[in-house]
């Protein structure tokens, strides 16, 4: 009996004290540091640095910010940016406006140095406000296990490496039969991982414009901290490869 009151009372306390990954990524934005479950290191001469877990992370769980200076899409397109340091720079819409992190300096931080995994990312990015100013945070789409990389799709199908990405075993198989019903074969492609959007414990977040296109918002979800993952933008000198009328977005703030 006195055991099972002990273990009780741990579990309780032990869901008292978890944190809401959005109050973790609102600490973390605060505090300008970054989560120390989380290290560099170099891939290779192809990807670069790449981010890893040192320790599990549970799904939902914030992992890390996308700092950067916090311009506008104007001043982005008006900088000079080699082809390389446009990699790092991560436009996405605001309070009916376009807006630019610009990860482009070497500042120390992981966020910038997480790379693209289009098929089945571990993180999503969401835009989380604090103070009246919008930041990118990452969250955890899955379980991430000690030494995995952390990825996330950068959500522009233009990247330059993912045309280098080897052909699939399937592809192959269907040049040799002809026959194959392509309409069923898509839907159990292996490669088509559907990741679920975490579901977050946000009472602490309230939306507080009306400029949002609710049409595709649930409005009975409480649970969502941000309906509308920012899309990251391509920009080459100024070009931008993304149709900003597909943007959407929703404000979300924390008090
Ligand atoms: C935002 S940076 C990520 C950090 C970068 N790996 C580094 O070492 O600085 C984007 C750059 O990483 C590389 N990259 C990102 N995802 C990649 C992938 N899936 N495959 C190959 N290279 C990738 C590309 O060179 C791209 O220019």
């Amino acid at each position: 009996m006195c055991v099972c009151v002990t273990i009780f009372s741990t579990i309780m306390l032990k869901r008292k004290t978890r944190i809401r990954p959005v109050d973790d990524a609102r600490t973390h934005i605060q505090s300008l540091r970054d989560k120390p479950e989380f290290m560099e290191r170099f891939i290779d001469n192809n990807k670069g640095r790449g981010v890893f877990a040192t320790q599990p992370v549970e799904a939902g769980a914030f992992v890390l910010e996308y700092r950067g200076e916090l311009i506008s899409a104007e001043e982005c397109r008006a900088r000079d940016y080699t082809e390389l340091q446009s990699t790092f720079l991560f436009e996405f819409e605001w309070q009916k406006r376009h807006w630019c992190i610009d990860a482009s300096k070497e500042d120390g931080t992981l966020g910038r140095l997480i790379n693209d995994n289009h098929k089945s990312p571990n993180c999503t990015m969401k835009k989380i406000i604090v103070n009246d100013t919008p930041h990118l945070c990452l969250f955890a789409v899955k379980k991430i296990e000690i030494g995995s990389e952390i990825e996330y799709n950068y959500g522009d199908s233009q990247w330059p490496w993912r045309k280098k990405e080897p052909k699939q075993q399937t592809s192959v198989i269907e040049t040799k039969t002809s026959l194959t019903d392509h309409s069923s074969h898509d839907a159990s492609n292996k490669d088509a991982v559907v990741t679920q959007e975490p579901k977050q414990q946000t009472s602490v977040i309230e939306t507080k414009t009306s400029l949002t296109d609710h049409s595709s918002h649930d409005a009975s979800n409480k649970d969502a901290v941000v309906t509308q993952e920012p899309k990251q933008v391509f920009t080459i000198k100024g070009f931008s490869l993304v149709n900003y009328t597909e943007s959407d977005e929703t404000d979300e703030y924390i008090k």
